[in-house]
């Protein structure tokens, strides 16, 4: 099963390497504003499968929202320790 660390990993490489195919990729050319509306997004969908869509749905909007967080710490060059710092 994939980690938070293990997707960094993985999505760190793809940023590297960029390969034609990475949708990852696609995301981090189109930028900042692009992704954070993607974590907007994704934070509103955690939201609302919370309210209403069960327990299954949820974790898998909160997977997704956190996907789109990591490639905003790619994005700007923020570590995993970085951000663990402040937990
Ligand atoms: N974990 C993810 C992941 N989570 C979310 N996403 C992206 O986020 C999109 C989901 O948001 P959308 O708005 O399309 O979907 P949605 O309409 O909100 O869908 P629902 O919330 O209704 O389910 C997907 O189409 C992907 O582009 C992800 N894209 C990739 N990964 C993983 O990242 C790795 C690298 O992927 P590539 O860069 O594509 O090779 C692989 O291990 C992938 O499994």
């Amino acid at each position: 099963m994939k980690t938070f660390e293990g997707l960094f990993e993985e999505l760190s490489q793809k940023a590297q390497n960029r390969p034609e195919s990475s949708l990852t990729v696609e995301e981090l050319d189109k930028g900042t504003h692009f992704i954070g509306k993607k974590i907007n997004e994704e934070a509103g969908e955690v939201w609302i499968a919370a309210e209403y869509e069960g327990k299954e749905r949820t974790a898998e909007e909160m997977s997704q929202l956190l996907y789109h967080v990591q490639v905003m710490m790619i994005k700007h060059g923020i570590t995993l320790e970085d951000v663990y710092k402040y937990l």
